[in-house]
């Protein structure tokens, strides 16, 4: 297949070098990181091992994003962004693997060649030139409005040949706020206690963690997906499990005093139940806290 990577920082990284293994893959990504590709290639270390040399570039053309299938890999704030520049190429299929529901601000840009995604490995950026996987996860592609797909089963069979666990879910809406629950309840809590997600196992964080997730499920339900709070809990201990090591995307940009993706997990839980009236308190508290940290500890 003939693959872009759109926002290749860590997630996208170690998706696009894995897939360059097996598929014709260009990285759209910022320099130095695209400049130390293009010249020496892409090392995945980690749990996982891989030198590859796939495309770099900072600029693409509308050729460049002419292909098979796009992967949309950027924080969900940059998604509209990378929505406009892939539609002045002619991706077949796009597919987001970002956190928050940001599907819909490619829907606006790119119509139905969009599928949604979630993935749930842990990548960290080394430095230029590196990716570190510091999970193995799973990559789930579907229908945003849910049912069967053959495309999504031909994306899911390209993922699998280059050895990444990926399946086409027929019930992508209700995964992908299972994904806002985990994220609501791990990202948040991690960021702001600065811990990896396994002590998210051990109450008193667990607790809130879980608070956050049932309250995501609750406003999944109002809009007509259905989350079972258990459900929600359930996701949550068993990424905590299977990524105990990882830091998760939120703490990294704390740790980095970069901006964090409050407004399209915590807030976007506000928000959505706000317009339901469902009460979100725990998630409005986490945002807050989020929210008073960004606006003094943005470094970059
Ligand atoms: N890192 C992780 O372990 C996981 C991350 N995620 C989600 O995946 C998404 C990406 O996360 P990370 O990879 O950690 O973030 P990241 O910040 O490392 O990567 C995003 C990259 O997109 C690049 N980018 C944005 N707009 C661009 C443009 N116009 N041209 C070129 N490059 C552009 C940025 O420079 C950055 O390097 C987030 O939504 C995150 O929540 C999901 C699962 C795990
Ligand atoms: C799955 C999880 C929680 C992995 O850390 C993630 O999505 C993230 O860090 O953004």
């Amino acid at each position: 297949m003939d693959i872009v990577v759109f926002g290749a920082g860590a997630l996208g990284s170690l998706v696009g070098g894995l897939l360059a293994r097996d598929h014709h893959v260009t990285l759209v990504a910022r320099d130095p990181h695209a400049r130390r590709i293009a010249g020496q290639g892409l090392q995945v270390s980690g749990e996982l091992d891989a030198h590859v040399r796939p495309r770099a570039t900072t600029a693409p053309t509308p050729a460049d994003l002419t292909c098979d299938l796009a992967l949309v890999t950027t924080k969900a704030y940059d998604a509209v962004e990378a929505g406009r520049a892939l539609a002045s190429g002619d991706p077949a299929v796009v597919c987001s693997l970002s956190n928050g529901l940001t599907e819909e601000a490619l829907v606006a840009e790119l119509g139905d060649r969009v599928l949604a995604g979630s993935a749930t490995y842990g990548a960290e950026l080394v430095g230029p030139g590196e990716v570190r996987c510091t999970g193995v996860g799973r990559i789930h592609v579907g229908e945003l409005g849910g049912g069967d797909s053959e495309r999504a089963e031909r994306v899911a069979a390209a993922f699998r040949e280059s050895g990444l666990d990926c399946e086409a879910d027929p019930e992508m809406p209700r995964r992908r706020w299972e994904k806002l629950a985990v994220n609501a309840g791990i990202n948040a809590v991690t960021a702001l206690a600065r811990v990896e997600n396994g002590a998210l196992a051990d109450a008193p964080a667990r607790d809130v963690a879980h608070r956050a997730a049932r309250e995501t499920a609750r406003v999944a339900r109002a809009e007509g997906v259905d989350l079972a709070d258990d459900d929600a809990v359930a996701a949550v201990d068993t990424v905590v499990a299977e990524t105990a090591a990882n830091r998760s995307s939120m703490l990294q940009d704390v740790l980095d005093g970069s901006r964090t993706e409050v407004d399209a997990i915590s807030g976007a839980v506000v928000d959505r139940g706000a317009a339901h009236g469902v009460a979100t308190p725990t998630n409005r508290t986490l945002a807050a806290l989020l929210r008073a940290w960004e606006a003094d500890g943005i470094t970059e």
